[in-house]
């Protein structure tokens, strides 16, 4: 039987360094706060924006200090250039109970060298170089937006993900990719991939991040990764990828919105527990009472809050409607968009949500899902959790904490249900499980789980 985990994984709350204004522009996070201002908060805010300011001198003073070591000091060309590495560490009496006296600190990166380093990690370009291979294309394991994915081993044996940023694109996403090593390296919790490490290196531009092995989900739920994903292991990776994002908008000072949540953006690991990956997109909002930021429309077509692309205000309820969308795909195994489709089926969650509300949830479950009360009942419930996220407006969603709380109850009565059916847990890690044969639809199966009734649009 498998462990069950607390309702809510809390995480321990870390200290927060931010230093949003390093990384942002003023005219894309204009802050609305309607609610209001005491003088505390006021001079809290002032502060942290006196150490923004001066954190954006030091930057500029550190980055042409080590553009002269870098083209100088030729013992140190090799080393790491160009630091993107300071914070501010901001805390008041409101926060602690014993603390009387408001604490700030700021550090940076002490290295008179041309060492790149954000706290995390000490790699240098060689040793990344050499850990991929010379970035060797047997190592790739992935390509995004603005570059590839390497898989490196360093030398003490353990395995890293190389993030190296395409010369070409960097320029146009410089923004991005600062945004995502800051992000990253503030934040801590399982299900999110953890930063090791960033550096400059001339033109290169790479980040250092936890290697996570099994691919991503949308690989899973393609059938091209593993042996295909259970009602019980999809409960199991929904759940901890609404404990990463209720992390992400509560358990941090500044809430942070993902803004590019997505199967690919889930990573695997070989246990199918799920992380939480590229923060390319996050944006912090540094005001924890603001309710929304004014910002460009970014993110991924399909996942995409119409509220959002509508009013450009962007909230943590637009990474719930994403949320959504990604529960839908979970259960139904379909990519959010599908062209090829009829067009009442081109866009799984309208689709779907048609299904649900015409009683026929059952027909719009993954086909490569094992029919039996307990599953057709999950997903069920799960379509209508999905159907709250998806609401037209971000009133009508439910928080992201909401969500995990309600997929929990979901799991458990699956498991429930699943025992006292005296059927066996989907596993495919079991070595109890019972032989499966392959239906007349190529999908495996097992008598007690048989569906006779497959619809006829999955005769295909
Ligand atoms: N930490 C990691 N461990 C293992 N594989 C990874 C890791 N990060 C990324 N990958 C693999 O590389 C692929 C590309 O990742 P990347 O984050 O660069 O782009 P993306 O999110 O797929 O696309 P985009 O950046 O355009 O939104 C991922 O889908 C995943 O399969």
């Amino acid at each position: 039987m498998k462990k069950t985990p607390s309702p809510l994984y809390q995480p321990s709350r870390r200290k927060q360094n931010a230093n949003p204004q390093l990384f942002a522009t003023n005219n894309d996070t204009t802050r609305h706060n309607p609610k209001t201002n005491s003088a505390l908060r006021s001079f809290k805010y002032a502060v942290k924006k006196c150490a923004a300011v001066f954190s954006l001198f030091l930057y500029g003073k550190r980055k042409s200090d080590s553009n002269v070591v870098g083209s100088d000091d030729r013992k140190n060309t090799s080393k790491i250039r160009g630091v993107v590495s300071s914070s501010t560490d901001l805390s008041s009496e409101s926060n602690t109970k014993n603390s009387s006296k408001w604490k700030f600190s700021y550090s940076y990166a002490s290295s008179s060298t041309a060492s790149g380093q954000l706290g995390i990690g000490n790699f240098s370009f060689e040793e990344i170089y050499k850990s991929t291979a010379k970035f060797s294309p047997d190592n790739e394991i992935g390509q995004g937006g603005f570059g590839t994915v390497y898989k490196g081993k360093l030398k003490d044996g353990s395995l890293v993900a190389v993030k190296r940023a395409k010369k070409e694109v960097i320029h146009n996403h410089l923004f991005e990719f600062k945004n995502e090593i800051y992000t990253l390296s503030q934040i801590e919790h399982r299900n999110l991939v953890r930063l090791y490490g960033y550096l400059e290196h001339g033109d290169e531009k790479i980040i250092v991040v936890e290697y996570v092995g099994n691919g991503n989900l949308r690989e899973h739920l393609d059938g091209i990764r593993g042996e295909g994903l259970e009602i019980g292991e999809r409960l199991d990776i929904a759940i901890d990828v609404a404990h990463a994002i209720t992390y992400l908008h509560m358990y941090t000072d500044n809430p942070i919105i993902h803004r590019d949540i997505k199967a690919s953006n889930i990573l695997i690991t070989e246990k199918l527990k799920a992380k939480v990956a590229d923060f390319g997109f996050a944006r912090l909002s540094d005001d924890p009472t603001a309710t929304h930021i004014s910002t460009q429309v970014k993110g991924t077509a399909g996942y995409m809050d119409p509220e959002y692309l509508r009013t450009y205000q962007l909230t943590e309820k637009s990474d719930v409607y994403s949320f959504g969308v990604l529960l839908v795909e979970m259960m139904t195994g379909r990519h959010p968009i599908e062209p090829k489709r009829p067009i009442d089926e081109r866009v799984t969650i309208r689709w779907a949500m048609k299904m649900l509300k015409q009683g026929d949830s059952v027909f719009a479950m993954d086909p490569r899902l094992r029919r039996n009360p307990a599953s057709i009942k999950a997903v069920k419930q799960v379509l209508k959790l999905a159907l709250q996220c998806v609401a037209p407006t971000k009133q009508s969603r439910p928080p992201m904490k909401n969500c995990a709380e309600v997929l929990w109850e979901i799991r458990k009565i699956f498991r429930d249900e699943a025992y006292s059916g005296h059927l066996p847990l989907p596993s495919h890690h079991s070595a109890n499980f019972p032989q499966r044969e392959k239906n007349k639809f190529g999908i495996e199966d097992n008598d007690s789980y048989k569906f006779t009734s497959v619809p006829n649009h999955f005769r295909s």
